[in-house]
């Protein structure tokens, strides 16, 4: 199992690139950064994270195709490949439409929208020219392939990275959902002539750990409330939660009643929707997750209530 951490650019950047140095010195092999466009910006994350780092892969995790034209996120991680020597990583997804909403950019098309950015991404990554003429000059034409991971969750997107990324990264933190999206990545993979070991299965989870149980809980009780605030009726169904759960946290978060919202995540929200404990709780959690044929397991907020004691803590379980 390969370990990745998130982490969200919404704090001091100095603080990030840290805490992502000792991730790398613990064993972390990926580190993802988060790209929304009310948060710090992603690229000048990466490149604060790239200089202080050594040895871990970075990226976008994940940006997307509308925002910024394909061309322009070639650019931008041909340019991380470069001051990382070779380290850099692509995520890429649809994004959501509260952001494109927001920014009156016009959200068409997802599934096409991401495939033709791939194209673009590796045409100009190889030093290729777009048919309409877009070329990489004055970064250097990364030789090695730059690996392509896309953000996906809905069933055609799931088939669609199999397909053509060389990796997945899925918001889903509990071996049943990926006992739902590994088979249709396989389509997908299998659909391109590849094999379903092609293609890195990232699961990017709500993760919490600390050395008591119940704190590494708590910490997590907010990203669960608005994780399944989120979670669509067919989710719920296949984690056996109550129907209706998702707009009662979805009301409660809405009218800002964030007590309210933690006070409704019960054990079986955690179960569902994050991966939660001691060390020793949390190993068996992941060697489910590899067992469900998950390749990468990935740290995502809150990583714990202390993040600098909580990746020290997730080194042990890497070590382990
Ligand atoms: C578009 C959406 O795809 P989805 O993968 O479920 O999108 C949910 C999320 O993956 C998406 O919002 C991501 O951008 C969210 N996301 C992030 N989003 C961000 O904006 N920033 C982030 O940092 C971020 C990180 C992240 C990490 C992991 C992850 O899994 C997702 C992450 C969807 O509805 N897909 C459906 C329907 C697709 C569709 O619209 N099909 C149409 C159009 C087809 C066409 O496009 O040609 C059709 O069939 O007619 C499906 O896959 O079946």
């Amino acid at each position: 199992m390969k370990f990745g951490i998130e982490f969200v650019p919404n704090e001091p950047l100095d603080k990030i690139a840290k805490l992502v140095k000792l991730a790398e010195d613990v064993g972390f092999e990926y580190a993802w950064i988060t790209d929304h466009y009310n948060n710090k910006n992603v690229y000048e994350a990466l490149a604060l994270i790239a200089d202080a780092t050594e040895t871990i892969k970075l990226g976008p995790g994940v940006t997307n195709p509308y925002v910024r034209a394909p061309a322009i996120t070639a650019a931008a991680i041909a340019t991380l490949d470069e001051i990382s020597n070779g380290r850099a990583t692509l995520g890429i997804g649809p994004g959501d439409k509260a952001t494109f909403d927001a920014l009156g950019i016009e959200w068409t098309k997802p599934v096409s929208t991401i495939r033709d950015s791939v194209d673009v991404f590796r045409t100009l990554l190889a030093g290729g020219k777009t048919a309409g003429g877009a070329q990489l000059g004055g970064v250097k034409a990364v030789q090695e392939l730059i690996p392509i991971y896309q953000g996906a969750q809905g069933p055609k997107m799931l088939e669609t990275a199999g397909e053509i990324a060389d990796g997945v990264l899925i918001n889903a933190s509990n071996p049943k959902d990926y006992a739902a999206a590994i088979p249709l990545i396989e389509k997908g993979a299998k659909a391109a002539g590849k094999a379903l070991t092609d293609v890195d299965v990232g699961a990017y989870t709500a993760t919490s750990i600390a050395a008591d149980s119940a704190k590494a809980a708590n910490a997590a009780k907010i990203v669960v409330a608005f994780i399944a605030a989120g979670s669509p009726p067919p989710v719920l169904e296949r984690h056996g939660l109550p129907a209706g759960i998702n707009e009662k946290l979805g009301g409660l978060i809405a009218k800002g009643d964030f007590g309210g919202a933690i006070g409704a995540v019960d054990d079986a929200l955690l179960e569902a929707f994050s991966v939660v404990g001691t060390p020793e709780e949390f190993i068996p959690k992941i060697k489910a997750l590899e067992e469900g044929g998950v390749t990468q397991y990935v740290a995502g907020s809150p990583i714990g209530p202390n993040k600098e004691e909580s990746i020290k803590l997730l080194g042990e379980v890497i070590a382990s």
